[in-house]
């Protein structure tokens, strides 16, 4: 039976000043690299190995991708890296602290921002210093590929390929596979394994580190899935969901 993980990065620097991220390249914490380390050794004690691994190109990703394969005596994992799973664009709320976008904005345009599905929050012009920093560090990709604010609905398409042209096919073709990503491309993600609709995608939530296991048919329809917490001395504990058939919305 496949069985797919996917896990959203560390606690952030960013993070902890309540700042929007998005595409901003943010490193981890100290308590990120810890919660990372932890993540690896519950899935060591779940017995959980892989064959390959899928990562955004976002250093926050890529260092809970290293602390994972470091703590799992991995380094050998094939790592393909995909900035199609990178976050959610957040347009020109990057960096910006929640609060301050708030009293920019009001409360409840940042939250239909932030939750609406279909919002796309202002974008990034030709002369602001974080789309310019954006194009250097995507050199290698054609500018206009690359977002510069997307709604949750936009991110989930760009994120939908990368599923099926990719990890579906490795699955499929019988290999392990992990996914260090982020809430919102996880959320595409899980928008095309669960069939979740607008509402039950925009509503999906991931907590830091926390693997979530899918356990999938031949046809990749999920069977349950398992948000594995730390383990401790009471070993690993599982929260099971049991999965409704498809096209009900999420469990
Ligand atoms: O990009 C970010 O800042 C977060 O990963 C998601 O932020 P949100 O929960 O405010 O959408």
């Amino acid at each position: 039976m496949p069985t797919l993980v996917l896990i959203r990065h560390g606690a952030t620097r960013w993070g902890q000043e309540n700042r929007f991220a998005g595409w901003g390249d943010t490193p981890l914490s100290v308590a990120g690299w810890t919660e990372a380390r932890k993540a690896a050794q519950t899935l060591r004690r779940a017995n959980l190995e892989f064959d390959v691994a899928y990562c955004s190109r976002l250093l926050r990703a890529r260092e809970t991708l290293e602390a994972i394969t470091e703590t799992m005596a991995a380094e050998t994992l094939p790592v393909v890296v995909d900035w199609r799973l990178n976050e959610r664009h957040y347009g020109q709320l990057q960096e910006v602290t929640r609060p301050a976008a708030i009293a920019e904005h009001g409360n409840a345009q940042v939250v239909a921002w932030r939750r609406d599905y279909h919002a796309v929050p202002p974008l990034l012009e030709d002369d602001d210093p974080r789309w310019l920093e954006q194009v250097a560090r995507f050199a290698d990709i054609d500018p206009t590929r690359l977002p510069r604010g997307e709604s949750l609905g936009d991110a989930a398409a760009r994120v939908r390929p990368v599923f099926e042209e990719e990890i579906g096919p490795a699955l499929k073709a019988g290999k392990r596979v992990l996914v260090v990503a982020h809430t919102s491309s996880i959320r595409g993600l899980a928008r095309v394994i669960e069939n979740l609709d607008d509402e039950a995608s925009a509503a999906f939530r991931i907590a830091t580190a926390i693997p979530r296991i899918y356990q999938l048919d031949d046809d990749l329809t999920p069977q349950s899935s398992q948000d594995l917490a730390g383990g401790g001395r009471a070993g690993v504990r599982y929260w099971a969901n049991k999965l409704k058939p498809r096209g009900l919305g999420r469990f």
